[in-house]
């Protein structure tokens, strides 16, 4: 699109927009370059937006390209946009709305070490529009380093929620906690089931990845012996588990899909029935009898033909989606089990890479809806179809058009309102439920670990520079650390450098640390008096470490009230003497609000910082725990919490009694 033939000042929605804003407003827009941080649901309504309210400098960014699945409500792309990149397609059509309008599209992860904090720092704000947990923290952190203001948002069904961050001004996005996902015992899944979302999480969680995916965390049945679980029985789990081993190569011979279903479904059912004090109070389970249930040849894969890897919902027809609505028989799922089960051990004698569960991936899906469903045959659990377990395994919350055009509305409001410098209009935080509201302002979490450093970004040539030089570079410049009795510790993220019991690594470069570009690394004040400083390992220049003037770094301040302890144990020390605290040591199947996640490692758990208090009004329920973490892209089945879901997710609840907003407020 040719922008060199109209100038700004003749394109006709100038004038318009200049009109409602206001002159000094437009100005401000007109001058300012933004960056919006995913190009998904809300991201398609926010460059339609900030396009047409006159901002001409915007940069996008999304890992991913177009999918069918996106069409109802991403209306910057079309069906003849499919795989094609979304900010690159976004930048096409929002292009079209202001030919002056300069968008430069980002096919990429925004945890990029290229984009640091200097890019960050370029804009004059940033929108979030993303999907998972951990993207959202690492934009929240980048955006801290670079003092650029942030506005945050998220959408699930009919709720939504946007806020404004702005750092020492503002909470930022890890100042208020957010909550663990439900989780199970081992047990209940593993032995005595009894909801549908057991035998999903099984099937998922547990069957799934022994059988085609990654190997068994061989400490889960130590830890759950450990928590007190039944000792006879997770001695019948540990046997169970030996014979996987065998079962993934016999899976891939013929006749594998058979011998797993003899193993699965009566073989281990007949050594549990064995332990007949579990059953005393509970109804047994009935082995599958093969040759019984697989009495009726017929079985509904028409609606999930063989298929190659990376096949998606682009092939998945109007009838196919009515065809997994259908209730399935015993027999449906015996067929069904043994046909997926079929093809992805063809897929994994092809590949050495493990099979992940992946909800748009029919083999899985198929796979762990027949399973399950198998399962609760055996349990006595109600059965689900294929379209019910692919919303709860895939932890799917029907996306809204209209709650993410809301939301992106509000929050293009919040940019102007940041560039226009009216701060009052930024305060509340805004929610969407059956109605919106304006949340009470609240300033910054004093124990969140993330937003009350003082950030220091530093060119510093990681091969070259020892620990020790590194810490003695900061105290020469901080002046509270220079005194030397004042006791330093040095967190890389949550794991210890070095304290002063900890000195094995003081003579170590920081690349032989595995710092480079783009690692943050705190200094933490042992005696809890100043802030933190967390430096932000930038790319060097000629100088090993090029430290900047005393007066141009901002000093940690004194702090008001020591941090509660609890904020700064989220660093972990990561030595022998921790590894026996037992809030290290849990491990259990956990799911969200929606459905099913994964094994939670709390021990591998980066999460926030706990906050001050929660809200008074009501709970926070974050959904995108995914992490939901389960971070698009990088998600896998065990993982920690925060990287679970791939949801479409709001931050927070709203408080229940805050005011209605007004949005001219
Ligand atoms: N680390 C990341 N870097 C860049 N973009 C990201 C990152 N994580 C998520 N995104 C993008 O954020 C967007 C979020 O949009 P949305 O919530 O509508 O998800 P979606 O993937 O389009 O929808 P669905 O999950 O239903 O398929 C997605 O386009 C996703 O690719
Ligand atoms: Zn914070």
């Amino acid at each position: 699109m040719s922008t060199a033939t109209t100038s700004a000042n003749t394109h006709p929605t100038t004038h318009a927009i200049s009109t409602v804003l206001g002159t000094e407003s437009y100005k401000s827009i007109n001058s300012s370059k933004i960056l919006i941080v995913g190009a998904g649901g809300i991201g398609c309504e926010l460059l339609k937006n900030v396009i047409l309210s006159g901002f001409t400098d915007v940069h996008i960014i999304d890992l991913d390209s177009i999918d069918l699945s996106n069409l109802n409500r991403q209306f910057l792309f079309q069906a003849r946009h499919i795989k094609r990149s979304k900010a690159v397609v976004a930048k096409e059509t929002a292009s079209t709305f202001n030919p002056n309008a300069l968008i430069t599209p980002h096919q990429a992860n925004v945890k990029e070490t290229h984009y640091n904090v200097s890019w960050f720092a370029q804009f004059d704000v940033v929108l979030g529009a993303l999907d998972n947990l951990d993207a959202r923290r690492h934009v929240n952190k980048m955006c801290l380093a670079a003092d650029t203001p942030l506005i945050e948002s998220g959408t699930t069904g009919y709720s939504g929620n946007v806020q404004v961050i702005i750092k020492d001004k503002f909470e930022c996005y890890d100042c208020q906690v957010k909550p663990t996902p439900k989780t199970y015992p081992v047990c209940t899944i593993r032995s005595t089931p009894s909801a549908p979302i057991h035998t999903i999480v099984w099937s998922k969680s547990y069957l799934l990845p022994h059988v085609f995916g990654e190997a068994e965390d061989e400490g889960e049945l130590d830890r759950a012996e450990l928590d007190g679980e039944n000792g006879d029985e997770i001695k019948t789990l540990r046997e169970e588990q030996g014979s996987f081993n065998k079962i993934r190569e016999a899976v891939k011979s013929d006749g594998g899909p058979r011998v797993l279903f003899d193993k699965i479904f009566n073989r281990d059912v007949r050594r549990l029935l064995q332990m007949e004090d579990m059953w005393k109070t509970r109804t047994p389970p009935t082995p599958l009898e093969f040759d019984e249930a697989s009495t009726s040849t017929a079985h509904p894969t028409s609606s999930g033909a063989s298929k190659g890897e990376g096949d998606s919902a682009t092939e998945n027809t109007a009838e196919s989606a009515i065809a997994d609505q259908r209730k399935l028989t015993l027999a449906d799922n015996v067929g069904l089990f043994l046909d997926a089960t079929a093809r992805l051990a063809q897929r994994s004698s092809n590949t050495t890479h493990p099979i992940e569960f992946d909800k748009d991936d029919r083999d899985t899906l198929e796979f762990v809806a027949a399973a399950s469903n198998l399962r609760s045959i055996v349990y006595g659990i109600p059965t689900k179809t294929l379209f019910e377990v692919k919303e709860m395994a895939g932890n799917i919350i029907p996306a809204i058009a209209t709650t993410n055009a809301i939301i992106a509305g509000v929050q293009t409001m919040k940019a102007i309102n940041v560039l226009t410098r009216q701060m009052e209009l930024c305060k509340p935080s805004v929610y969407l439920g059956s109605q919106l509201i304006a949340a009470p302002f609240e300033t910054p979490n004093a124990g969140c670990t993330t937003c009350r450093d003082v950030y220091l970004t530093l060119p510093v040539k990681a091969e070259e520079v020892r620990l020790s030089e590194f810490i003695d570079a900061l105290r020469s410049r901080v002046a509270v650390y220079a005194d030397p009795s004042r006791e330093l510790a040095v967190f890389e993220r949550e794991r210890l450098l070095y304290d002063p019991d900890f000195d094995e690594n003081l003579d170590k470069t920081l690349m032989q640390l595995g710092c480079g570009e783009n690692t943050f690394i705190t200094l933490v004040d042992e005696d809890g008096e100043v802030e933190n400083v967390t430096v932000v390992l930038a790319m060097p220049g000629e100088e090993k470490i090029a430290l900047p003037h005393s007066d141009s770094i901002k000093q940690p301040a004194k702090k008001e009230k020591k941090l509660a302890p609890v904020a700064e144990n989220s660093r972990k020390r990561g030595r022998d003497d921790d590894a026996n605290d037992d809030s290290t040591n849990t491990q259990t199947y956990t799911e969200n609000a929606q459905g099913v996640v994964s094994i939670v490692d709390s021990s591998d758990d980066e999460g926030p910082p706990p906050a001050k208090k929660m809200h008074t009004d009501g709970p926070i329920t974050l959904d995108d725990s995914d992490d939901e973490g389960a971070e698009k892209g990088a998600e896998k089945d065990i993982n920690h919490a925060a990287n679970h879901t791939d949801n479409h997710t709001a931050n927070q609840s709203p408080p229940s009694n805050d005011k209605v907003i007004s949005l001219d407020d």
